[in-house]
C-alpha cells in the first residue's frame, strides 16, 4: 500500500513532489491522472534510495543550527521531510527539505505560496511553520513536529478507529477547516496523510506507552496545494483522486468553479476511512461518471458507526456543494452534543477513571470482525487499507495489554494534569467571552485525551474516552457555536505580500492571472505577447479571487520595491513549463 499523492500538472520527472498540483487547464482529469501515477511510480523507484540526501545540501549554518535525528519521510523526487534538533529554539522539529534544482518556476512559486500562507496562519488544528530558510539549493520548512506521524499511518495500522476517537479528530480538523475557510484559504488537500497526530506527552520520568488510546491532537499539515480564494471560488482542478468532489471532477475544466465546500467532501471520505478502515472511493482512479462518486455504505461495516457519526460523514459526502455541510454547522451536530452520553462514566470523579478488562475483551471480538470487512469499504470491492487480520490482531492485542498495564494509569495521570490547565484556561476564556478563533488558539490548549471507563461494544480497538476531554469539546463547540458565522472572517490575506519581495532590493514573483485570458484564436506565443502588451492596463493590487490559480507567472524587478510604483516596475514574461 502506498500513500496516494495530490495530482500533479507537472507530473515530469523534474517536478517537485510537495508542491505540485495540476493548475494545467489543458488536461484532462483523465490526462492528469495518468501524469500523476508516472509521478508515483517514479517516486516508488527513487524511494529509500535518497533518504537525507537533501538534507545532505544544507548550508553549513543551518546544518550547525538542525541536527539532523532522523528522516520521517525519506527524499521522494525532491524534497524530504526529516526529524532536527533546533539548538537555537531547542526544541525538535520538522524539516520539510525541498531541493530548488529541478523546480520549474511554477512550482517555485507555489513553495512560496505555501510559505505566505503558512505564516499567516495561526490555530491549534494546523501546523505551525516556525521558520523558513531559502539557501541556494534549498527551500527548508521548519514545522513544528508531529511525533506521531499521520493519519494515515495510524489507521493503516490499526485499522478503522473506535468513533469516540473519531469524533475528537473529527472535531478539531473541523476547527481547523473553520479557521481557514472563514480566511477564504481552500485547503484543497485534506486525506489521512495530511493529519498530523501527537499523542499525550510523557511527563519527566514517566513511562508512557506508545499507544494512542488516550487521545489524538491532530493538525493540518501539507499546504502545498492551499489556496487564498478571495472571492471564496477556485477554479483550478486539483487535489488527490479518491478525495476530490464531484464539482471538480466533472464540471467542464474551464468552467470549474468550486468553493471550500470540496474540503468538506475530502473531509467526509477522511471520516468514512476513519470509521471503517476503507476507502468509500477507489483512490488513484479516476471516476467515469457521476455515478462512481455516489457514496455506498455497505451495511457490512456501516452498521458499526453509530447514527450521529453516520450523519456527520453523510452530511459531507453530499454531492451538491450548495447544500453540503460546511465546517461550522459540522460543529452544531448531533454528534459534538453527545459529551453527556454515557455520563455516568465520563462525568465521573476522576478518581474513579479506569479501565475495565471486560471492555477490553470485548473489544478483541470487534478488532476481528472489522477486518474481515475491511475490502467491503472499497466501491470497486478493493481494498484500499490492507490491514490483515494478523496485523489487526496484534495491533489488538499491544493495544489490550497497554490498556491494561500500568502505562495506561500514567496516562491518565498525564491527561488530567494537562487538562486543569485546558480546562481553567477554558473557563477564564469562556468569562472573557472572546469570540476570534486567534483568541481561542493562543489561549486554549487543544482538546486533550484522555482515558475513562468506555463501553467498547461495536469497536474495533478500545479507545478510551475521559470525560474531561469531552467536556473540554463541549466547551470549545459551544463558543464557536456562538460566533457569527462569518466571525474571525475579518483578516484578509494581503496576497500580494504573500507571494511577493519578501525581502526589499530583491526579485520578487507574482502571478497576475487576470492577464491571462486564454483566447482561442491565439497561439501560446500570442499569449505571452499578450501577456507583456496588456501589462500596462493592470495594476499589481487589482488580483482578485483565484487569480493565483492561473499558471501566468511574472518576475518583478525593481530597486526599491518599498517605493516604486506599480508603472515603474519592470515586467518579464518567464516561460513557465507548462502548459503555455
Ligand atoms: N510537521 C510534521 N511533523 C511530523 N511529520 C510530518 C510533518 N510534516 C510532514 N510530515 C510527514 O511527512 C509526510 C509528507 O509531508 P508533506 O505532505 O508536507 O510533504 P509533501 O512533500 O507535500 O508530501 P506529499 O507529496 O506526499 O503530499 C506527511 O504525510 C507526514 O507523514
Amino acid at each position: 500500500m502506498s500513500k496516494s499523492g495530490p495530482i500533479s500538472s507537472s507530473g515530469t520527472t523534474d517536478s517537485v513532489d510537495s508542491s505540485s498540483t495540476f493548475s494545467n487547464s489543458n488536461l484532462t482529469v483523465a490526462e492528469m491522472a495518468a501524469r500523476e501515477v508516472a509521478r508515483l511510480s517514479q517516486q516508488r523507484t527513487q524511494k529509500g534510495g535518497g533518504s537525507t540526501a537533501i538534507f545532505l545540501q544544507l548550508s553549513d549554518m543551518l546544518k550547525h543550527r538542525y541536527k539532523l535525528i532522523s528522516t520521517i519521510r525519506p527524499s521522494i523526487s525532491n524534497s524530504e521531510v526529516i526529524l532536527a534538533y533546533d539548538q537555537i529554539l531547542d526544541t525538535q522539529v520538522a524539516l520539510k527539505v525541498i531541493n530548488k534544482a529541478s523546480l520549474t518556476e511554477a512550482e517555485k512559486w507555489r513553495v512560496l505560496r505555501e510559505t505566505g500562507l503558512l505564516k499567516k496562519l495561526s490555530h491549534p488544528n494546523i501546523i505551525k511553520l516556525q521558520d523558513f530558510h531559502e539557501t541556494e539549493t534549498c527551500y527548508v520548512f521548519v514545522l513544528e513536529y508531529m511525533k506521531d506521524g499521520d493519519l494515515f499511518d495510524l489507521v493503516k495500522q490499526t485499522g478503522a478507529l473506535a468513533s469516540d476517537q473519531v469524533r475528537i479528530i473529527a472535531a478539531q480538523v473541523a476547527l481547523g477547516l473553520r479557521y481557514l475557510h472563514s480566511r477564504r484559504v481552500i485547503h484543497r488537500d485534506i486525506k489521512p496523510e495530511n493529519i498530523g497526530i501527537r499523542f499525550p506527552t510523557p511527563s519527566e520520568g514517566d513511562d508512557v506507552p506508545d499507544n494512542h488510546e488516550n487521545w489524538t491532537e491532530v493538525k493540518l499539515i501539507d499546504f502545498g496545494l492551499s489556496t487564498y480564494a478571495k472571492s471564496g471560488r477556485a477554479r483550478t482542478p486539483c487535489g488527490t483522486l479518491g478525495y476530490m468532489a464531484p464539482e471538480i471532477l466533472f464540471i467542464g475544466l474551464h468552467e470549474c468553479e468550486y468553493t471550500s465546500a470540496v474540503d468538506m467532501w475530502a473531509f467526509g471520505c477522511l471520516l468514512y476511512i476513519l470509521l471503517t478502515g476503507a476507502p468509500p472511493f477507489e483512490l488513484g482512479i479516476v471516476p467515469q461518471s457521476k455515478l462512481d462518486v455516489v457514496v455506498s455504505y455497505p451495511p457490512s461495516i456501516w452498521s458499526k458507526v453509530p447514527a450521529n457519526a453516520q450523519q456527520a460523514v453523510e452530511a459531507c459526502l453530499n454531492p451538491n456543494p450548495e447544500t453540503r455541510i460546511t465546517a461550522a454547522k459540522f460543529l452544531d451536530l448531533e454528534w459534538f452534543k453527545e459529551d453527556d452520553e454515557g455520563e455516568d462514566e465520563s462525568t465521573g470523579p476522576r478518581d474513579d477513571v479506569t479501565v475495565g478488562d471486560a471492555e477490553c475483551e470485548s473489544n478483541d471480538g470487534d478488532i476481528s470482525e472489522g477486518t474481515s470487512d475491511n475490502s467491503t469499504g472499497s466501491r470497486s470491492g478493493r481494498s484500499y487499507f490492507s490491514v490483515d487480520s494478523r496485523a489487526r490482531s496484534e495491533a489488538a492485542e499491544k493495544s489490550t495489554a497497554q490498556t491494561k498495564g500500568r502505562a495506561q494509569k500514567v496516562a491518565v495521570g498525564i491527561a488530567n494534569q494537562r487538562m486543569d490547565t485546558a480546562e481553567s484556561r477554558m473557563k477564564s476564556r469562556m468569562v472573557e467571552n472572546s469570540s476570534s478563533d486567534e483568541d481561542l488558539s493562543s489561549e486554549v490548549d487543544p482538546p486533550i485525551g484522555h482515558v475513562s471507563k468506555h463501553k467498547a461494544k461495536g469497536l474495533h480497538q478500545p479507545v478510551p474516552v475521559e470525560a474531561k476531554r469531552a467536556k473540554s469539546i463541549a466547551a470549545l463547540l459551544a463558543k464557536y457555536k456562538d460566533e457569527q458565522e462569518d466571525g474571525g472572517a475579518a483578516t484578509e490575506f494581503d496576497l500580494e505580500s504573500l507571494t511577493v519581495d519578501r525581502e526589499p532590493n530583491v526579485e520578487g514573483w507574482l502571478r497576475l492571472s487576470d492577464l491571462l485570458r486564454p483566447s482561442a484564436s491565439k497561439d501560446k506565443r500570442d499569449r505571452e505577447f499578450e501577456l507583456q502588451t496588456e501589462r500596462k492596463e493592470e495594476t499589481f493590487g487589482s488580483i482578485e479571487g483565484d487569480s493565483d490559480e492561473r499558471h501566468v507567472i511574472v518576475r518583478v524587478t525593481t530597486d526599491d520595491r518599498s517605493s516604486a510604483e506599480p508603472e515603474e516596475v519592470a515586467v518579464n514574461v518567464v516561460h513557465t513549463p507548462s502548459p503555455f
